[in-house]
């Protein structure tokens, strides 16, 4: 696998204490238009997805997904790896603070391998898709033992001008406490990097542990698409 370019040359450093800090980063562009079309125009080929969920049926929001099949595209997979890399130490850090015992391996291929050897088979990267009056409710996209802490969602249409409304939010539940949202504002083709589920934060007599939701507000017209490139594999 090739080392995505566009990777190594994020600023990792504002990236990754933007992360500790707020559970979520912004990491800018990471994709261009045409390769947001080209995704985006790969929804209706069936023969790329292994399934469809549509969001209604389960109580998840309204809108569709597909999950990826393998092979997963080119740029899918380099992005999955390049990130993983970047992530994994500081995936390890958190895990560190919040007493558990899992560490990550150093690449992907590794940890896949330990998702694949007890049952998480399933490739998860996919592509999300919303209409007028759609929304995804907060949730966690945990798929079983193995559990990556970070994942990565990259917006694929335009907010300037295919659709309003669909504001991806994360909520941080804080223990005994009222939760706080925080809006990330994206462009066409930039990233945001957030917590899956529980993450560390400092407070004034050490860290303790937050639970982290993740979901799109109501797409008030036109239609998005988004990314989403989740590391651990599904059962
Ligand atoms: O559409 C979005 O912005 C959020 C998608 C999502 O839930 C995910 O990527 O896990
Ligand atoms: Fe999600």
């Amino acid at each position: 696998m090739k080392p995505n370019p566009i990777v190594s040359r994020l600023d990792w450093t504002r990236i990754l204490s933007e992360l500790d800090e707020f559970g979520v980063a912004p990491t800018g562009p990471l994709l261009d238009n045409e390769t947001c079309q080209a995704l985006r125009a790969l929804y209706d080929r069936d023969a790329q997805f292994r399934s469809r969920i549509v969001m209604q049926r389960h109580g998840f929001g309204a809108g569709e997904y597909k999950y990826f099949a393998n092979p997963l595209p080119e740029v899918i997979s380099g992005l999955r790896h390049g990130f993983y890399e970047h992530l994994a130490p500081f995936a390890n850090g958190w895990n560190e603070r919040m007493g558990l015992a899992r560490r990550y391996p150093c690449e992907l291929d590794a940890f896949l391998a330990e998702c694949h050897a007890d049952g998480q088979t399933r490739p998860t990267p996919l592509l999300l898709k919303y209409g007028a009056g759609d929304y995804n409710c907060l949730h966690q996209d945990v798929y079983g033992e193995h559990l990556f802490p970070v994942q990565l969602v990259i917006l694929l249409s335009d907010p300037q001008s295919e659709f309003a409304g669909g504001e991806f939010v994360m909520t941080e539940q804080r223990p005994r406490m009222q939760s706080r949202a925080e809006v990330v504002p994206l462009g066409i083709g930039h990233g945001a990097l957030f917590a899956v589920n529980d993450r560390p934060k400092a407070g004034s007599r050490g860290d303790y542990r937050v639970k982290m939701r993740h979901g799109v507000s109501r797409i008030r017209s036109g239609e998005r698409f988004t990314l989403g490139i989740i590391f651990h594999d599904a059962k």
